[in-house]
């Protein structure tokens, strides 16, 4: 199984830990609007680091965005793999023909 995959099962396991010992569960517990919070700020911060970060800053905080990311899919009970057969479906697309097909 790849990191990600990992991540997603360890990040739906640690849902129900005690939110003062599991950052997951913390972020449960302060609700969905908080997670939604937390992923916009990690995107934000993952855009300035694009822009003015050093390399080091970059990965870290697409390792950040990535995490809040799974947190999100798991708090609306989305399967990563939804999104992986997704990502897979779009591969045999050519990116202009796929923004056609969407905005048709
Ligand atoms: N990959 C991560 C990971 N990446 C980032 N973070 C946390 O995400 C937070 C990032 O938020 P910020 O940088 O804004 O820092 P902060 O000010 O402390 O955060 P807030 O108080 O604003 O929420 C930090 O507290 C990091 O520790 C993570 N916390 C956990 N994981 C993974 O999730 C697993 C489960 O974690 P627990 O739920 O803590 O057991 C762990 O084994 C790790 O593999």
């Amino acid at each position: 199984m790849d990191t990600l995959s990992r991540l997603a099962q360890t990040i739906a396991q640690r849902r129900a830990a005690d939110p003062s010992h599991s950052y997951v569960a913390s972020l449960h517990a302060k609700g969905l609007p908080q997670i939604a919070r937390k992923l916009g700020e990690e995107g934000v911060e993952a855009a300035i680091a694009t822009l003015s970060g050093d390399d080091g800053e970059l990965v870290g905080e697409a390792a950040d965005i990535l995490f809040h990311l799974l947190v999100a899919l798991d708090a609306r009970d989305i399967d990563f793999a939804e999104v992986l057969a997704e990502l897979d479906r779009r591969e045999g697309v050519s990116g202009i023909d796929e923004k056609a097909n969407r905005s048709a």
